[in-house]
């Protein structure tokens, strides 16, 4: 899915949250989302899927604007994967990831093959061994796996997710990363860990005080300055030995160490 952000405002508990944000990216493309704490990356994210109201502005789904599609069609075409998952639900986790393919029943139907489906985005993220465990008493990184194969079983043509490697393991980490590159679909993924950024991402956008400072290819994007001036780092950029990408060594700022 194609996607597209033009001038989009967002203002939350009566202050600006995301201000004047503009960018475009084809179907297929992996966003990083970038910036530090409280610069508005799961404001934008919830407001893309339009869980939040915009004040201006608009996103553009495949050339639709997304506030006029009904609450089905975005959850057909749309996933979002929050921050923080709800864990007072009592719930298994297939029966969680099972709540993915709500937006595909056909009115109150359940696919017939539901608990297969759910089973098989459980098996997907190595998750299928938690399948009949409460989500109350899953561990985060364990919670955080569900969710994702919650969102994946929602077959979206764009998934939204909100640093969806928080609580994993470094090896998970990676392989969620990779997993969604496979699909192939268009993903916007808000990230902490600008290597995850540099290494899994086609474009990256930056954002600062609710604003977009930057937008590109990881490689033009992530420079020592950029990232000095954003997140008061040191940063040295490195070529990866194997592929040449680049890898970024940080260091606090002598005024913030
Ligand atoms: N529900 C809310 N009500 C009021 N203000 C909010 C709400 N959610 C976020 N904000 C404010 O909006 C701004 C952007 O927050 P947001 O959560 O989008 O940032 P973020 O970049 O995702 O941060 P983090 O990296 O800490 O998750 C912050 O100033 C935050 O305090």
């Amino acid at each position: 899915m194609e996607l597209r952000i033009e001038d989009l405002t967002v203002h939350r508990g009566g202050r600006v949250a995301v201000r004047g944000v503009a960018f475009a990216v084809p179907a297929g493309a992996r966003v990083a989302l970038l910036g530090p704490n409280g610069a508005g990356k799961s404001t934008l994210l919830a407001a893309i899927a339009a869980l939040v109201p915009r004040t201006s502005g608009a996103v553009l789904l495949d050339g639709e604007p997304a506030h006029r599609l009904s609450r089905r069609t975005l959850a057909r075409r749309v996933a979002l994967l929050e921050q923080h998952a709800d864990a007072a639900i009592a719930l298994t986790a297939a029966q969680i990831v099972e709540l993915g393919l709500l937006p595909h029943h056909r009115g109150h139907r359940r696919p017939h093959d539901a608990a297969g489906q759910a089973r098989a985005a459980l098996a997907s993220v190595g998750a299928d061994h938690l399948a009949d465990r409460d989500w109350a008493r899953l561990s985060g990184g364990e919670r955080q796996r569900v969710s994702v194969a919650r969102a994946l079983a929602q077959r979206p043509a764009l998934l939204l997710l909100d640093e969806p490697t928080n609580h994993l393991d470094i090896r998970a980490q990676l392989e969620t990363l990779r997993l969604v590159r496979s699909r192939g679909i268009t993903v916007v993924a808000a990230l902490h860990d600008l290597n995850h950024a540099a290494a899994w991402a086609t474009h990256v956008a930056v954002l600062d005080h609710g604003g977009l400072v930057a937008f590109g290819a990881p490689g033009e994007v992530l420079t020592p300055a950029l990232i000095a001036r954003v997140y008061g780092v040191t940063a040295t950029v490195l070529d990866h030995p194997g592929d040449g990408r680049p890898v970024l060594a940080l260091d606090p700022t002598e005024e913030d160490s």
